[in-house]
């Protein structure tokens, strides 16, 4: 009956404002990743399930590295909530407030506020139209598409659209048309924002290889920096997400992002499913 779980990989459930993640730690052993078996262990219903996988690896030039890898197993440069949670995690590892961790994107660093709240400075965005990438030069602030929407990198692509509501759109049906779109080579992030108040949005999201999510750290940031832009917020913003609310805030040394965390269960993928899943 009982499969030798010490031959498993073992693997920790965790969310931050609903946005879901499988963390698995590789520091110290060979990657264990391959787009397979994150597509696999992605399934909700063939695996484990989640909008995102992240693995931790050894680093010589920061704390650690972290790979990002979304449920149609594609590898993404960024990943706000994950990046708050696995930081979350070390930090109560080593008993640390602060850290610094590599990602495709470059240096990030992260601190534990007197909250308990983990803080994690994103870098600054990228506004250039070869940077978010685009496919070609455009005016990233009034890209050529339905809704005059902004185009911001965090590391990652977004396509920013501000509505008059954004509990009426229809993400399934505008979300995947946008996320093809050639204009993106890489594919896009989309976002929709309407404004509750002065420095308030509601926010949802259609993420690319991972469809409608809960939240969307790196999209939150890539909102309020648009909405600054736009001359809708100022600088410092608060985001009620489907999932739960995340702050933004856009400093002089970057993109600041803050929320919750949350540990759900620990776990061990078999042995048995990674030879079926190389
Ligand atoms: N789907 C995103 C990666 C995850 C982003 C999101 N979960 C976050 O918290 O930033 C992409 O392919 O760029």
């Amino acid at each position: 009956m009982e499969e030798n779980v010490t031959k498993g990989l073992p693997f920790i459930k965790m969310h931050g404002a609903g946005n879901d993640f499988v963390v698995i730690d590789s520091r110290g052993r060979e990657a264990a990743m391959t787009p397979g078996l994150a597509r696999a262990l992605g399934d909700r219903n063939r695996g484990v399930g989640f909008d995102q996988l992240a693995e931790i690896r050894s680093s010589d030039v920061a704390d650690f590295a972290l790979d990002f890898w979304n449920s149609d197993g594609t590898m993404a440069g960024a990943c706000g909530n994950a990046t708050r949670c696995v930081c979350d995690l070390v930090m109560r590892d080593l008993n640390r407030d602060s850290l610094e961790l590599v990602t495709a994107r470059g240096r990030l660093f992260a601190r534990r506020l007197a909250d308990g709240r983990v803080s994690v400075n994103m870098g600054h965005p990228q506004r250039a139209w070869d940077q978010v990438p685009l496919a070609h030069r455009v005016d990233v602030m009034h890209l050529p598409l339905a809704g005059d929407p902004v185009a911001i990198g965090m590391g990652n692509p977004h396509c920013v659209h501000f509505v008059r509501d954004a509990e009426t759109v229809d993400l399934v049906a505008i979300g995947p048309r946008i996320e093809n779109d050639p204009l993106f080579p890489q594919r896009t992030n989309v976002e929709f924002a309407s404004v509750l108040g002065p420095d308030h949005l509601r926010m949802r999201v259609w993420e690319r290889g991972a469809g409608v999510t809960l939240a969307c750290g790196s999209g939150a940031c890539a909102t309020a920096v648009a909405a600054h832009l736009r001359g809708l917020t100022g600088r410092q913003v608060v985001l009620e997400l489907d999932g739960g609310v995340l702050e933004v805030d856009w400093r002089e040394d970057g993109v600041w992002l803050t929320g919750p965390v949350a540990r759900v269960f620990d776990g061990v993928i078999s042995a048995s499913y990674l030879a079926a899943h190389p």
